[in-house]
């Protein structure tokens, strides 16, 4: 479903991602870790492309889409969870997870701003699709409720349901268990767990190495920008290279 091959990055003539290569399969979660400052984040922001590759090719479904604005690869099928990302105030639970799909109706501003009938029919549909995502991830109950009153792990989960409104084909988790503590990660490991098992693929950034292993069908590890390590969780805990990387860390 996703190809990487050979994609590089750098910023003031030092390599945040170099010569990178990974692939996901249809219905696989594979996992992307690696210590602090290892290219992560900067992969991430290349897959979808928030910042461009200097080298490389990335394809999506069959199509290069390395060239693509952000926005254009979304529409292809990848919807993104952006670790930053907070839900919006003053807007409900429901309007919240509407957000991931008013992009992708085809009611433009005009007749929205009039109402016109083709604008209220796509209204309905985004609602019912909102309704959909929020069920999915457990927060049907809270349809109404004030976005920013639910707790930490929860508006996790909203963020995921707006990303879900869109129907991908694949997922991009950016450290979706960061600043979780116990039970909400337990929760949202669930959940993930839920949308791989109804066939969502799914690429999950993650710093909690324990988190990605117990999640991800294949690991890839990044160090100094470059993948020193790419299998099963079991392969890549037992690797020399991947303990060595880590234990650098930690000294
Ligand atoms: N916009 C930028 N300008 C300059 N340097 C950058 C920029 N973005 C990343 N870097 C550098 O690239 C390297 C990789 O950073 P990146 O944030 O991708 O790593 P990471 O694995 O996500 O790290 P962390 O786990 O700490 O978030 C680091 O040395 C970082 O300082």
């Amino acid at each position: 479903m996703l190809e990487v091959t050979g994609v590089s990055r750098s910023f003031g003539g030092v390599y945040a991602v170099r010569d990178v290569s990974l692939s996901v399969a249809d219905g696989e979660v594979c996992g992307v870790i690696g210590p602090n400052g290892a290219g992560k984040s900067t992969l991430f922001n290349l897959i979808t492309g928030h910042l461009a590759a200097e080298h490389g090719r990335i394809s999506f479904l069959g199509h290069r889409v390395d060239r693509l604005a952000a926005h254009r690869r979304a529409r292809l099928g990848m919807s993104i969870v952006f670790q930053a990302a907070r839900v919006f105030r003053g807007m409900t639970v429901r309007e919240n997870a509407m957000v991931g799909l008013h992009g992708c109706t085809r009611a433009g501003f005009v007749s929205a701003a009039l109402r016109l009938p083709r604008h209220r029919r796509d209204e309905r549909e985004i609602v019912a699709e909102a309704d959909r995502a929020l069920n999915r991830v457990g927060l049907a109950e809270w349809a109404d409720q004030p976005a920013d009153l639910l707790p930490i792990g929860q508006q996790r989960a909203l963020q995921l349901a707006r990303a879900l409104c869109a129907r991908p084909r694949l997922l991009l988790l950016d450290e979706p268990a960061s600043g979780l503590r116990g039970n909400e990660r337990e929760r949202l490991a669930t959940l993930i767990e839920e949308l791989r098992a109804s066939g969502l693929t799914i690429l999950l950034i993650e710093h909690d190495v324990a988190f990605v292993t117990r999640l991800a069908d294949r690991v890839v590890v990044l160090d100094l920008g470059q993948v020193i390590a790419d299998g099963t969780p079991a392969e890549v805990r037992a690797d020399p290279l991947v303990l060595a990387a880590y234990l650098g860390q930690a000294s």
